[in-house]
């Protein structure tokens, strides 16, 4: 593992800061894209002033199964700091399904046999839609079908909405279809019902640990079948609309019943799916049905359940115990490498976009490789509501990365700004722009931060988002929604993303390479050239070519 030095670059005396501004893309249309629109006097100035070239960052760029698959975060930071491509979750359980693997694999035989057994409930739990980030409809089918043709008799989905992976009231496009699939199955004798849901940002899909609340109103909505009840999933998500202005993601929880009882509580002797391939938000709901101590929300009586994750969540905490497919195995990340010949890092981000800069970054390890010269500093998030706060905790980041960087405190500082992402997903166009120029203005400290450092600072992201908020039409018109404004779009985008070099104590050592396919996993062989040293081989070809 010992690195070689670089040949004709040497390190700078200051620190290398890899900056990573979270959903800011380039889009090719003006109407909705909130970068462009933002008053970014400092991202212009490195535009105008230092190399600077796109970057791929969706698709087959990123592992996905197409290059009409969007980037996200999972898949950009493992590219960023992996420095190569594996196959992701989404590519690996389609093969799992394609070859049939998943269904002879031992905790398959485990979940449906339990069911057959003991004649109780398959339930599904995971994401309804076709974003392919988290989740896919396609999968959830095919398990489906091997269960109708295993044999069982009872099948119950509890269906988190999405809207933010797709367009933001496109739940029923989803459901009503499914209704009718759903039908076939009840025709053959199968008891296959919708018994829950709610929007994924109100229930269940929390992440690292920022609001627990919302997985206590799933638990509570799927397992013990609490709350308000409907007839339909699409009864209850056409009443809500006609109550309030709410877009898929915030529907409120719901439970299907019938004469007064929910039609599918989760029970002992139950099997549990919960389908969703990404690890971030499938982890506290995991821990709720597995955990014995669970300090984090009154679980009531827990029932005891055969309970499997699509995926392993988690590689270094094991969860869930039980997962279909094996993860994405990405060894020896650029961090790995760098601690291993003494190169400090510092890691840092807000709560919401933590295990991104840490987790997602190092190939899902959840840990440090070297507890002594690794820092990782989150600022905790705002809880909800990102589009009132755009500011989100990007001025206490900056706060603590300015000394950090002028002191020299480590070679190698990495940081993620959440607000181009977090606020892009809510749809607010002014809000976004806002996010982009707070962003902005940290940008311009880190540079000014860098220059005295005699450091670098490389300005990118892992995916489009806040560059477009409006929907477009095949045409490239504005769709609008039935008030006649642009309809909000709430997802990523196939967007390349900005790599900007700046070097304030330049050599003129190199150029950027013009390569056309150039994506993110170069940027991990770029950073190991400027500390000074040539990229092992496993690493992506570096973007610096000699002068
Ligand atoms: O989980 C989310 O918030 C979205 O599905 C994807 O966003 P991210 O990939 O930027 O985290
Ligand atoms: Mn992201
Ligand atoms: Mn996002």
């Amino acid at each position: 593992m010992i690195l070689d030095k670089h040949s004709f670059i040497q390190q700078r005396p200051g620190p290398v800061v890899l900056c990573i501004l979270d959903g800011v893309g380039y889009s090719d249309h003006t109407e909705g894209d909130a970068y462009k629109a933002a008053h970014t006097p400092n991202l212009d100035w490195l535009h105008n002033n230092c190399q600077n070239r796109p970057l791929n960052a969706h698709g087959t760029h990123v592992g996905l199964p197409s290059d009409a698959d969007m980037g996200n975060s999972e898949v950009g930071h493992n590219a960023i700091g992996g420095g190569r491509i594996v196959s992701q979750g989404a590519k690996l359980v389609n093969t799992a399904l394609e070859t049939g693997a998943l269904f002879e694999g031992e905790i398959w035989r485990k979940i449906s046999g339990n069911v057959r057994e003991k004649n109780s409930t398959l339930h599904f739990i995971g994401l309804f839609s076709d974003g392919g980030v988290h989740a896919r409809l396609d999968h959830l089918k095919a398990m489906v079908e091997q269960a109708r043709k295993e044999g069982i008799k009872s099948i119950r989905f509890h269906i988190l909405l999405d809207g933010r992976d797709v367009s933001e009231t496109s739940a029923l496009e989803y459901v009503l279809p499914f209704e009718n699939y759903l039908k076939t199955l009840n025709a053959e004798g199968i008891s296959a019902k919708i018994a829950s849901g709610g929007g994924r940002m109100t229930i269940t899909m929390d992440r690292y640990g920022a609001e627990w609340a919302m997985v206590e109103r799933g638990w509570n909505t799927h397992v013990h079948g609490e709350g308000r009840q409907f007839a339909s999933a699409e009864e209850a998500i056409k009443t809500f609309r006609s109550e309030d202005d709410v877009i898929d993601q915030y529907l409120p929880a719901f439970v299907i019943a019938e004469n007064g009882q929910p039609v599918g509580r989760i029970s002992d002797g139950d099997s549990v799916i919960f389908y969703n391939f990404r690890g971030d938000r499938s982890i506290e709901i995991s821990q709720a049905f597995e955990d014995d101590e669970f300090p984090s929300f009154d679980r009531g009586n827990r029932p005891d359940v055969e309970y499997s994750g699509m995926m392993e969540y988690d590689g270094d905490e094991h969860i869930p115990k039980q997962y279909l497919v094996a993860p994405p195995a990405i060894d020896q990340p650029m961090c790995e490498f760098l601690s291993a010949n003494g190169v400090g890092q510092v890691a840092i981000s807000e709560t919401q976009k933590y295990g991104h800069v840490t987790f997602f970054f190092n190939g899902n390890r959840s840990g440090k490789f070297d507890d002594k010269i690794e820092d990782f500093i989150e600022i905790p998030s705002d809880v909800g509501g990102f589009d009132l706060r755009p500011w989100m905790k990007a001025v206490e980041i900056t706060d603590y990365l300015v000394p950090a960087i002028c002191e020299n405190r480590q070679p190698f500082i990495r940081v993620n700004y959440a607000n181009g992402d977090m606020v892009g997903h809510t749809g607010n166009f002014n809000a976004a722009r806002m996010a982009v120029e707070v962003v902005d203005v940290q940008v311009g400290r880190l540079m000014a931060a860098v220059k005295k450092a005699n450091g670098v600072l490389l300005v990118t992201s892992d995916h489009g988002n806040c560059d477009e908020m409006f929907e477009f039409d095949k045409k490239g018109a504005v769709k609008l929604n039935e008030k006649g404004t642009a309809k909000a779009k709430t997802s990523h985008t196939l967007n390349k993303v900005p790599f900007i070099v700046y070097d304030p104590a330049t050599r003129n050592e190199f150029t950027l390479s013009e390569v056309q396919d150039a994506g993110l996993s170069h940027i991990a062989g770029t950073v190991f050239n400027l500390l000074g040293f040539q990229a092992p081989d496993v690493f992506n070809r570096t973007l610096l070519e000699k002068k």
